[in-house]
């Protein structure tokens, strides 16, 4: 800016030579000012998303700043500059998971967190409180078989009508937000009477009643967020635009979402700023019109979707862990903050089970090359995670290490009634057909070993029966052998150096006496994945995280890899 400063102190010399009225030249000198700042917010808008060097965008800044100066407005880079002035639009998402607003304090927490960054105009999205989606899938449960004269007494709505009327209580709200949320509970305790008169819970009750956890934690903190003077306005994400597929519990955000969130929330703050706040996880079915949701865990996903719908300049997804871990902390307790990943490694981490984030979270921010920023809402001075396109993976070798239980497995050998292309082919159009999801595959000419994703498959009845057609189908053209407890450890990490990754696992696994089922290297380059047994599987990354991360060892493991030496820790040799 001191280049532009410069040059509006030149305009004005220039200027005063000609002797213009000092009225117009300071109309004159205003216009040039605010057409600097669109243009300085434009060039960092066009920077980041053209990926421009130093070089590049002094170039550009020296041909704007000399259009301005020479009243050059008709240069076509220069068009359209003063509408493209966002110094006021929305900036950036905050998305806060079920732990971070579990109570009235948290909330009040939370605020405080959103209001300490006065220089961001944030989306907020929210969760529901605590283990509020839990408690209704178990009130559903219940209502299925408990009979409708017992309904009101289920145990999760008492608990979930006293925590929303307690933290709506304690957190001051008036009398009329009070009204809705009593209203929203009374509704919630007739749709469990409905489940318990129908005696059945089909997948689009169910999303419809976990719903009411997400509306009713957004309708709470925008309400107090008005009554501590921070104007909130809050939305209900299938009545702005999230169109989903009918998958209910597993729908996929549509296309025209962007275009329609966008919109909406776009025009609102225009017309009348407050902070949206949205309720994450949810959608509406493009045929049913009913509500969806995205899966658990999903409103990373809402908080992705957002930031690419309005290209803001950064997700920020608010948990109760210092970022990612280089485990799950519930397995090692010294699992330790990632602190850089690349899309591809989170979106690797999420699908091979790290809980952390949403499986598809980091679709629409790798699309829209949007960073996301993993923190901690109950540490927020920690530095957290910052997921990117691109990192320095020179120094990298394993960056975390994920375990997926309960997995099942198929062995399947051809008994050579085709040829090798048309057995693949077989096998996977038998797997489309039935819409099951596979996760990791290993083959041979005659065979594939491969892991079947347990996570579209919701109840047990559906399990068993989806597998035994598959196993009939697949039995025309092979023998199968199905194999269930088995657990995947997927090791995220520079592939590059697979095989020094290899020796060194399979050192630990060897002291600990465990046996690999099947082993594969993802095409993507960062994740090779070994299925062991169930009951092996903890004691194994257990085992693993200690070897790769304990005492410094990763470092060590770099340094016997700089003098051209595999290292292999004493205790493995
Ligand atoms: N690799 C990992 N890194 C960080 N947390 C993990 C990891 N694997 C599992 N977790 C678990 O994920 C939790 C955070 O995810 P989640 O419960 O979905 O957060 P939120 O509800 O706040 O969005 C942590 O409390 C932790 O127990
Ligand atoms: N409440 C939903 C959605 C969600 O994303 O929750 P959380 O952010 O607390 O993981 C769930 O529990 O699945």
């Amino acid at each position: 800016m001191a280049m532009a400063a410069q040059s509006v102190a030149r305009s004005h010399a220039a200027s005063m030579n000609s002797l213009i009225h000092p009225i117009s030249l300071r109309n004159s000198l205003k216009k040039k000012k605010k057409r600097f700042d669109s243009c300085r917010q434009f060039l960092c808008k066009k920077r980041k998303e053209e990926n421009w060097g130093i070089k590049g965008l002094k170039e550009r800044c020296q041909r704007r700043v000399n259009a301005i100066v020479d009243q050059n407005v008709e240069d076509d880079e220069m068009s359209g500059l003063d509408s493209d002035d966002d110094t006021n639009l929305l900036s950036i998402v905050m998305k806060f998971g079920g732990s971070s607003v579990a109570s009235a304090e948290r909330m009040r927490e939370v605020a405080d967190l959103i209001l300490s960054f006065p220089e961001e105009r944030p989306v907020i999205v929210l969760s529901a409180m605590g283990r509020t989606t839990n408690k209704l899938l178990v009130a559903g449960e219940k209502a299925v078989c408990c009979g409708v004269s017992h309904a009101s007494a289920i145990e999760e709505l008492n608990f979930i009508k006293d925590l929303h009327l307690r933290t709506a209580e304690e957190l001051g709200l008036d009398s009329s937000m009070i009204s809705v949320i009593s209203f929203m509970l009374n509704d919630l305790e007739q749709l469990l009477k409905g489940i318990a008169m129908m005696k059945e819970l089909t997948l689009r009750t169910r999303d419809y009643l976990v719903s009411f956890g997400e509306c009713m934690s957004t309708r709470i903190f925008a309400a107090y967020m008005n009554t501590i003077g921070s104007k909130a306005r809050q939305y209900d994400a299938f009545d702005i635009g999230f169109i989903t597929t009918d998958d209910f519990t597993n729908a996929d955000i549509l296309e025209a979402t962007y275009p329609a969130v966008a919109k909406k929330l776009h025009s609102d703050w225009t017309s009348d700023p407050a902070m949206p706040v949205v309720t994450g996880f949810l959608g509406k079915g493009w045929k049913s019109r009913a509500v969806t949701t995205l899966g658990r865990g999903g409103s990373d996903l809402t908080a992705t979707a957002i930031g690419k719908a309005l290209g803001l300049r950064e997700i920020q997804v608010w948990k109760d862990v210092d970022g990612v871990l280089t485990c799950d902390p519930n397995i090692h307790p010294k699992a330790e903050p990632v602190p850089y990943l690349t899309f591809e490694e989170a979106a690797e981490l999420a699908y091979f089970g790290a809980q952390v984030l949403h499986p598809q979270s980091m679709r629409p921010a790798r699309e829209a090359d949007i960073p996301v920023r993993v923190k901690n809402s109950y540490n927020p001075q920690a530095p957290g995670t910052l997921i990117t396109k691109e990192r320095d993976l020179s120094k990298a070798v394993l960056t975390s290490i994920v375990l997926k239980s309960n997995i099942t497995m198929l062995d399947i050998v051809s008994t050579r009634m085709l040829g090798q292309y048309g057995f693949l082919a077989k096998v996977f159009s038998i797997f489309e057909d039935l819409g099951i999801s596979v996760d990791s595959v290993a083959t041979s000419e005659v065979s594939i070993s491969l892991t079947l994703d347990p996570s579209k498959l919701w109840t047990r009845d559906l399990i068993q029966q989806e597998l035994d057609h598959m196993v009939e189908e697949l039995e025309k053209i092979a023998v199968v052998r199905l194999l269930r407890n088995k657990s995947i450890i997927s090791l995220i990490g520079n592939v590059e150096r697979s095989s020094l990754i290899l020796e060194k696992v399979f050192n630990v696994l060897r002291k600990n006496g465990v046996n690999v089922q099947m082993i594969s290297q993802g095409a993507s380059k960062v994740n090779i994945s070994l299925v062991v047994h169930d009951s092996e599987a903890r004691k194994c990354v257990r085992a693993l995280h200690s070897a790769f991360f304990a005492n410094d060892l990763l470092s060590e493991f770099d340094a016997g890899l700089q003098n051209g030496l595999p290292f292999v820790p004493v205790e493995n040799q």
